[in-house]
């Protein structure tokens, strides 16, 4: 069953009283528990359609629908994680109470609070650092409270917008794979949007190709990897190699302006 239904969605900006055409036409849908990354060259729309998803943007045309129902503000059932995680917690407020606060205005009471706040910290393995502020913790602990925060809500979809584009390599492998045992635990859906092809590949179920702008999806690839991955056997994998290249070529090929697969490619 589809969770999420982004159908004939448009987004026209103006800009000096110019209209700006950024996406054009995108129509897919998400099935409940899927993991589905996003990629497609700079500029061609991925945060706009994120943010449309997300209810923060409305759409020119078309609609967004999450269980059925049109979103027209942010949905109470999803949670969005962003790239600027300094600027997404609270400076001021410890740990627990970052990941606390949404379950507040969800309204949940103290004991359950108290008990999603601890079962998400020991996810993500910051159970230990519950008092702690923000600004005392690294770049990829801080994400982790962030993702503490979004699985404590507990969304029936995690929107994801380059969540570790601003953390080291070894940290961001270490992030892949605990969204990787997240989802496979909790049964969550995802959509993650990506610049890295690896990235989307080793995490994705699936990954939408987006065009240049204005943008169209130019290809759904399935990626028909095993599902238990890990940094070094499925990157090492010969169809991890195959679907790389076939990924990284069309968004070579999109750059350049192309908009329809052919079966050639
Ligand atoms: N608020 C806005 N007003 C006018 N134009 C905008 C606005 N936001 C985005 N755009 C334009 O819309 C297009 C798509 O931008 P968007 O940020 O969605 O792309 P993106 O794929 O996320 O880019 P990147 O990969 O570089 O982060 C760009 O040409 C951008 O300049």
């Amino acid at each position: 069953m589809s969770v999420l239904e982004v159908a004939g969605l448009a987004k026209t900006y103006q800009r000096n009283r110019k209209p700006l055409e950024a996406i054009r036409e995108l129509t897919f849908t998400v099935d409940a528990g899927q993991l589905v990354c996003v990629v497609g060259p700079s500029g061609a729309g991925k945060t706009t359609l994120l943010r449309c998803i997300a209810g923060l943007l409305e759409p020119t045309s078309g609609e967004v629908r999450l269980n059925g129902e049109k979103v027209t503000g942010p949905p109470r059932g999803m949670a969005v994680v962003f790239q600027e995680y300094g600027r997404s917690l609270f400076p001021w407020m410890t740990v627990r109470q970052n990941v606390e606060r949404p379950l507040i205005e969800k309204r949940l009471s103290k004991p359950d609070r108290r008990a999603a706040v601890d079962e998400a910290l020991s996810a993500v393995g910051l159970l230990d650092s519950h008092d702690a502020h923000p600004w005392q913790l690294s770049g990829g602990m801080q994400q982790r409270v962030a993702i503490a925060r979004a699985i404590a809500y507990q969304p029936s979809v995690l929107v994801m917008d380059e969540p570790f584009a601003a953390v080291d390599a070894q940290t961001r492998a270490e992030l892949e794979d605990l969204v990787r045992s997240i989802w496979q635990r909790l049964n969550v859906t995802i959509v993650f949007v990506t610049h890295d092809i690896d990235e989307a590949v080793y995490l994705g179920q699936r990954v939408l190709v987006l065009s240049n702008r204005p943008t169209v999806v130019l290809e759904d690839v399935t990626v028909d990897l095993p599902a238990e991955r890990d940094q070094i056997s499925t990157r090492s994998h010969a169809r991890f190699a195959e679907l790389r290249a076939h990924v990284y070529r069309l968004v070579q090929q999109a750059k350049k302006g192309l908009r329809e697969t052919s079966p050639t490619l």
